[in-house]
């Protein structure tokens, strides 16, 4: 869906390049999560593919089709492709949180019912039915980002960039927001997010891509991922807790029966609980 080719990007007043011939790609449809520790370049990567800051060598294709920094193209790079800031203050514009969502899509010059629509299910999506009159600077960090996450969802792009969605939300939120990704994914957008929270990310992500001091240094399926302990350990990234569990229990209890680790605590509990009811049942024979 996305292919950045050789690319090469300094920050203004930087000596050294933060990119130094990047070559990575984003599969449509793959619940993609791109790890790595702070100042890796995950925020940077996403401002490079949505067209905010220009590469200054390599090039950058969405389906074969290169980006071009015109305004005109820009403007229709942007319709497909949804970009949620880390700091959600950087995103919101308007005054009031339902004045902020319809901003963008008033943008998109729809017709009224859908507008209105797309309008009344963001706000549904995020839970917003309670703040939409509320000027922004009444509401909390956490509550911004989810204006910020329902302004982009409402615009229905194809390509979801969420840089570290999940910081300010409380656990409950978090849960809900995972719920949405997945709706979200389910709809057909493709979902990348960029996060630290190696917990979030291993629990939601079917690819991943390691990013360290602007180079991708890993990439593929979670097994594959996280194995590599000794990398894991150099690029000091730690591991999910549920894997760290899995991994420490005795393999001929558990481990050994299953193909797949389990991904979340419930996951693991189930497979905790079949696994000692087989072992009681044996020993009791
Ligand atoms: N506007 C800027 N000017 C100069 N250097 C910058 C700028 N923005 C980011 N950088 C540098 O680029 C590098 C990558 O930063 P970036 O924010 O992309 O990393 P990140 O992986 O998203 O970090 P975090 O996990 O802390 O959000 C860092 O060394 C940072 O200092």
């Amino acid at each position: 869906m996305i292919q950045l080719k050789d690319i090469v990007y300094t920050y203004p007043g930087q000596n050294t390049p933060l990119f130094r011939g990047l070559n990575l790609r984003i599969t449509q449809s793959k619940k993609t999560a791109i790890i790595g520790q702070n100042g890796s370049g995950k925020s940077s990567l996403f401002l490079l593919i949505d067209g905010l800051h220009k590469v200054q060598q390599g090039k950058i294709y969405w389906k074969n089709e290169e980006l071009k920094y015109n305004h005109k193209f820009l403007n229709q790079w942007r319709q497909r492709i949804g970009l949620a800031f880390q700091d959600p203050e950087q995103q919101l514009v308007a005054g009031t949180v339902i004045e902020d969502i319809a901003y963008g899509l008033a943008n998109l010059q729809l017709p009224k019912a859908e507008f209105e629509q797309r309008l009344d299910d963001a706000i549904a999506d995020f839970v917003l039915q309670e703040l939409v009159n509320l000027p922004l600077h009444y509401l909390s960090l956490g509550q911004k980002r989810r204006v910020a996450l329902a302004g982009v969802m409402a615009l229905k792009p194809e390509l979801l960039l969420l840089d570290e969605p999940t910081a300010y939300l409380d656990r409950r939120q978090t849960h809900n927001f995972m719920q949405e990704l997945d709706r979200i994914h389910e709809s057909g957008t493709t979902v990348v997010l960029a996060t630290h929270d190696l917990d979030i990310a291993y629990q939601w992500a079917d690819w991943f891509l390691v990013l360290h001091q602007g180079q991708l240094v890993m990439e593929g399926e979670a097994e594959a991922v996280f194995s590599q302990r000794e990398l894991i350990e150099d690029l000091q990234l730690g591991l999910p807790t549920v894997w760290q569990v899995w991994q420490a229990l005795p393999k001929h209890l558990c481990r050994s029966e299953y193909t797949s680790v389990p991904r979340t605590v419930s996951e693991l509990n189930e497979k905790l609980s079949e696994t000692l009811t087989q072992h009681l049942s044996q020993s009791r024979r």
